[in-house]
Order: C-alpha cells, then structure tokens, then sequence
C-alpha cells in the first residue's frame, strides 16, 4: 500500500533533521514544535495501522488546514532575502501562525455508523489530502534542506572569516599603532625643520643683507678702481712727462759739464801746445774723455730702463693680462637709410647700453618690453671714435711685447661688425696691424740709442675650414702642422718666417697676404672673411751693454665672422659649422681660464692650439669685441657681448721672457 508507507519514509528523515538541527541552530523555523504537524504525524501513524476502528474526525480538519497553511508559505520562493534573514535570526512565521482567526469553520457532519460507504468515502478524501499534504510537506522539507544547506555553509565559513577578519583588525591596529607612531615622529620632525626652516631663513636675510652690503662695497671698489685707473694714466702721463724730464736733465746736465769742460780748454787754449803732436795727444785725450761721459750717460739709462719697463708691465698686470675693449661701427653711406639701428647709449668711456629700437612683445606676459641691457668693459668705443684713437691703447702692449711679453690681439664679433676694419683698416684709415707695425719699428729705433738690438720676423696663415694655409705661398702643397717645441713654444711647420727689416716690408707682406684670404659674401657682409687670419711678429732683443736678451711676440688675429648656422645659406653651410666649432672651442679655453681650471682645452681646435702661448699664462691679451649697430642683428651682438664679458673677468698673471747673455750692471 505505497499510500499508507509514503508519509512514514518521508516523516522519518524530516524529524530526524528537525531534531539535529533544532539543537544546532537557533535560526531554524519552529515548525518541529508545530502542533499541527505533531498531530499530522501522529494521524500517518496511525493510517500506517490497519485499526478496526478509526477515529479519525477530530483531525481531519486541523490536517487539512495545515495543508492549505503549507501551500501559502510553499508559494513563497525561498529567496536570499530570506536566507539573510534567517541568518539574521528573524523568526521564520511557525506553520501554524499563518491563518491565525481565518480558520474556516467547516460545519461538522455526523455520519451513522453504519454508513461504511460514506465513512469510506470520507477517508479516501482524507487520503488523498493526506497524499496532497505530504507533496507539500516533502517541497517545502527539501527547501529547509537547502535551507538548513546553505545555513550549514554559511555556519563554516563564518568562523574563518571572523578568524581572518580578527586578524586583519589586528593587523590593521597594528599597522594604525605603527603609523600613528610615525604620525608622532614626523610631527616632532617637522616641528624641527620648522624651526631649522627658520634659522635657514634668517640666516639667508642675514647674507641677503651681507650681499648687499658687499654689492655696495663692490660697487664701490669698482668706482675707486675706476678713479685708480684714471689716476694710473694720469700718473702714467706724469710719468712720461718725468722720463723725458729725466732725459732733458741728464742730457742738460751732460752739455753743462761738456760746456764748462769746452771753456775751461778754450780759456786754456793759450796753453795749448803749439807742437802738433802734443796738441793731437791732449784732443785724443779730451775725445776720450767725452767718451767715457757718454758710456757712463748710457748706463745711467740702462739702470733706469729696467725698472721703468718693469713699473709699466706691474701697471698692466695690475689692470689685467685679458683686456676686452668693445667697439660699435658706425652704418655706412648705404646702410644708412635702409637698416634700423638699435638704442645705444654710452653713459661712460667703459660701459654701453644696449636696447632694441622697437618694442617686443614678451611672449609669457603678453606685455611689451623693451629692456635696456648694460655692459662695462675695460673701454667702449662708440662709432664715432676714429682709428688712431683705437690705436692709442695699444701702445703699451707694443712695448710690452718688445720687453719680451706675449701679445695677442684679436677682433671677434659676428660678420660684418667691424673686425678686418678695426684689424686692417682701410686704404685711407689703416688699422691696427699696419699701426702697430709703424709703431715696433718706431720704438725699434728709439731702443737703438740704448743699445737695444732687435730682430724681427714675420709670418702669415689662415685656418680655413681647420686647414692652415701660408697667406704668403697660397698655392703651396705643404702639410702645414701645428707642433709644440719645448724651448720654441707653439710653431707651424713648413710656415714660412720672414726675417724683416723695415716698416715698409712688413707692410707689404701683410698687404700680399690679406690679398690671399679667403672671403665670401655672407647674408651680413658682401666680403666676408671666412677664415681666421693669424699675423705672427716674432720680435728678439739684445742690450748690448747690459747682456739682456729679450724674446717677445705679437700675434694680430681677425677672427672669421660667428654666425648662427640657420642664417647661412647652404653652400657656406659647412664653412660656418668649422668656424662656429674653432669659435666655440676658443670660448671653452677662456671659459676655463675664467674658472682657473687645471686643465685649458687649448688642443681642441687649431685655432686655440695657435694662440696657446698668447691666451692666458705666459701673455698678455687685448680682445676687440665688435657689434654691429643694427636692429636684426640685436641677438648676435647681445651674444657677443655677453661672452666679452665673461672674458673680461678673467685675470692672469704674466711672466716675461727674459735671459741674460752675460752678467749685467758691473
Ligand atoms: N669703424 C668703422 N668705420 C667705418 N666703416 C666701418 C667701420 N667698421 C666697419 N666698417 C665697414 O663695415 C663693413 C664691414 O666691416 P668688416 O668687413 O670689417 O666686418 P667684419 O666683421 O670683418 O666682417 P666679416 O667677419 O664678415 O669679415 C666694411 O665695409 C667696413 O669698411
């Protein structure tokens, strides 16, 4: 009878669950203790027994009243809200609490006794609900078996998340005790930068007011540098004045005793012999005499030109080796009307100020802007100044250079600015170089009358595109070297070396050689020289009377123009890269000079490795920095400027060349 066993083999498991997991969970719904239930269990118990007789009407409405109670709560979907909620440990509603006052009151029926087949009846209909019932019973138990299921999961895994959370809260107060630690720590810290932040800051406004006060002085020192230098050529003019003072009271002093001498023997000439022989002996011996005044009038001199060209070289090195003089060229005829010029002012000989004609507009700000910007060098040549004016300076470095110093002079600047013109000069006003040749030559014979005797040769290259080219054989097929020989300093080999006698010659050979340099037209100047033209003048004296030898050189250099490479058309391209390189290199050796570096990359180009004996050390340097006094060319003349300056602060101290032939002064 499968509808008698049915409710037994389901019931058995149901309460066997029930049981363990009303000890195991709280959460769990009550419907154990559901009376209905009870009841519903204890009636299939008694169905499972045959019983004659079967009382079966007080339970047949409760059953049937729990079976609809299931069937609502059976539509209800056990959802995850729920689930929560049972976890939560909500009371799931107990079976029995559903239909609570909605019993419907089915009006009881008396069937007799002896009506077995409606009594039949009546329990095949409570049969069949009782079938319906367990249906019911068995989904709603497999719910609660996934219920108790996911409840038994949820149960597992709890303890090891309250574990791992534990921990993690442990971690995390650790971590926080750490932090707030560091917290401390690093509020102590900053309270301490905070005050070290303080003394910094006072001890800045401190030096802030030291640097002022230092400006000031410097600004001061500066002024009465300046007014030294005035009182030095001042003291130099009186010095001068006192040579030839000097020269006029011996020379008066020599005559006066020649004088008295002369007429004393003319008041003696009647005692002069009449014999011819006897007169011959006494004038031999008055010759003599004049001889022996003149020897020793020679070497009064000598003893003073010692010290006399020592104090001028003291006053050159006190006034510095590296002199930097800036010369503006003025526009010519044709440039006049069709070139802007820049804002130049001179407020003194040795300062320039410099500003564009036209305001710019600054590209942050968007405001305009036109600031002047100010240089001082050692002197300023305004446009109007003429040549001899230039040359005037540099007559000290000529003597220099003839009391056994090296001497360079060079004009740099960008293309077209003025340098062949300051260096060469032109046909009716000659520059430097030729100046500077008349002068040697002048002071030449000057030193003659003491005794001096000088030798003087010459040589001419350019360095073209890193080559070296003879300016005297510009055709040759020579390997031209740059060498350095111990004892003879930087020399070029197969460099041919005129020895000269005149003025005349050497300017000739400079006129042959400047005809032989390499120039082109430029986006700056139509006869652009596109090389650097070295003149060497080797200059050897030798004194005579005092065994002196003194060793001395010029080097006169017309630097090839510096232009940006975006600025030169393509077939000068390379020629200005070569240029740019030798000029840049030349920068880096004054830049080290500047910075007293032990190491002066004068081996880097040609051009520095030429002029290593006359840049720095052992010389005494003179540069032209020439600017050009248009507005598009405001840049390049800032450039330059700015890098003339930075020469201008370099300072050495020179040593000059000198060796005795034999003992001097006896
Ligand atoms: N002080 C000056 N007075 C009059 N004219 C000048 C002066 N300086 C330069 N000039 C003229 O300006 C022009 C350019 O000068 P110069 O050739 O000397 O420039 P540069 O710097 O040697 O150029 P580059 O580097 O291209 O050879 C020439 O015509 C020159 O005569």
């Amino acid at each position: 009878m499968e509808s008698a066993e049915t409710p037994k083999s389901f019931l058995k498991p149901l309460t066997k669950i029930m049981k363990t997991e009303t000890k195991k969970s709280k959460f769990l719904p009550t419907i154990s203790e559901d009376k209905s239930t009870r009841s519903s269990t204890s009636n299939m118990s008694k169905l499972s027994t045959p019983a004659p007789k079967v009382h079966v009407k007080p339970m047949l409405r409760p059953r049937s009243k729990s079976a609809s109670e299931l069937q609502l709560i059976q539509q209800k979907p056990l959802t995850t809200r729920r689930i929560a909620a049972l976890k939560l440990g909500q009371k799931r509603p107990a079976l029995q609490e559903i239909d609570k006052g909605n019993k419907p009151k089915v009006p009881k029926v008396k069937i007799p006794d002896w009506d077995y087949k409606s009594r039949f009846q009546e329990l095949q209909k409570e049969h069949t609900a009782t079938l319906e019932e367990n249906k019911l019973f068995k989904t709603q138990v497999s719910q609660l078996e996934e219920e108790i299921e996911s409840l038994r999961n949820a149960k597992q895994y709890d303890p090891e998340k309250i574990e791992f959370l534990q921990k993690s809260e442990k971690n995390l107060q650790d971590s926080f005790m750490v932090v707030s630690n560091e917290k401390n720590s690093l509020i102590k810290e900053f309270a301490n930068q905070k005050k070290e932040y303080q003394n910094l800051t006072d001890s800045y406004d401190n030096c802030q007011e030291k640097y002022n006060i230092l400006l000031e002085t410097e600004k001061n020192l500066k002024e009465k540098n300046r007014n030294l230098l005035d009182e030095n050529s001042t003291l130099k003019a009186k010095l001068s004045n006192q040579e030839s003072k000097f020269w006029l009271h011996t020379s008066f002093n020599t005559l006066e005793e020649l004088t008295k001498e002369c007429l004393q023997k003319i008041s003696n000439t009647e005692k002069i012999p009449q014999e011819p022989a006897l007169c011959n002996t006494l004038l031999e011996n008055w010759c003599k005499d004049l001889e022996n005044i003149t020897l020793k009038l020679k070497r009064d001199l000598d003893k003073q030109d010692d010290p006399r060209r020592s104090l001028r070289n003291t006053i050159q090195d006190v006034t510095g080796n590296i002199r930097v003089f800036c010369r503006i060229r003025p526009p010519i005829t044709s440039e006049e009307n069709e070139r802007q010029l820049c804002a130049m002012s001179f407020p003194n000989e040795t300062s320039l100020e410099i500003r564009k004609a036209r305001k710019s507009v600054n590209v942050l700000s968007g405001k305009l802007i036109n600031l002047k910007q100010k240089f001082t060098f050692d002197k300023v040549f305004p446009p109007d100044v003429t040549q001899a004016e230039v040359f005037e300076e540099l007559g000290q470095l000529v003597q220099s250079a003839l009391d056994g110093y090296h001497v360079c002079v060079f004009a740099y600047g960008q293309p077209g600015s003025g340098k062949t013109y300051t260096m060469q000069g032109s046909s009716n006003d000659c520059g430097i170089i030729p100046r500077t040749i008349d002068l040697i030559f002048q002071k030449i014979d000057k030193l003659s009358t003491l005794d001096w005797n000088y030798s003087v040769t010459a040589s001419f290259l350019e360095l073209y595109n890193e080559n070296i080219r003879d300016l005297l054989l510009p055709n040759s097929t020579h390997n031209y070297e740059v060498r350095y020989n111990e004892g003879h300093g930087i020399t070029v080999t197969n460099l041919q070396i005129i020895p000269i006698t005149s003025a005349e010659e050497l300017k000739l050979l400079m006129e042959e050689a400047q005809k032989n340099r390499t120039v082109a037209a430029t986006n700056s100047n139509e006869h652009s020289s596109r090389s650097h033209a070295i003149t060497k003048i080797h200059l050897e004296g030798y004194n005579e009377t005092s065994k002196v030898k003194y060793s001395g050189s010029i080097h006169l250099v017309d630097l090839a123009g510096s232009e940006s490479a975006r600025t030169t058309n393509a077939e000068r391209l390379n020629e200005t890269k070569n240029i740019n390189t030798s000029l840049s290199a030349l920068g880096n050796v004054m830049l080290a000079l500047y910075n007293k570096h032990p190491h002066i990359p004068y081996r880097n180009s040609k051009l520095t490795f030429l002029l290593q004996s006359c840049l720095g050390g052992n010389s005494k340097t003179l540069m032209f920095v020439n600017v050009s006094p248009f507005e598009e060319c405001f840049g390049e003349s800032i450039n330059s400027l700015r890098f003339a300056s930075k020469i201008k602060e370099i300072k050495t101290v020179a040593k000059k060349n000198k060796t005795y032939a034999f003992q001097c002064y006896h």
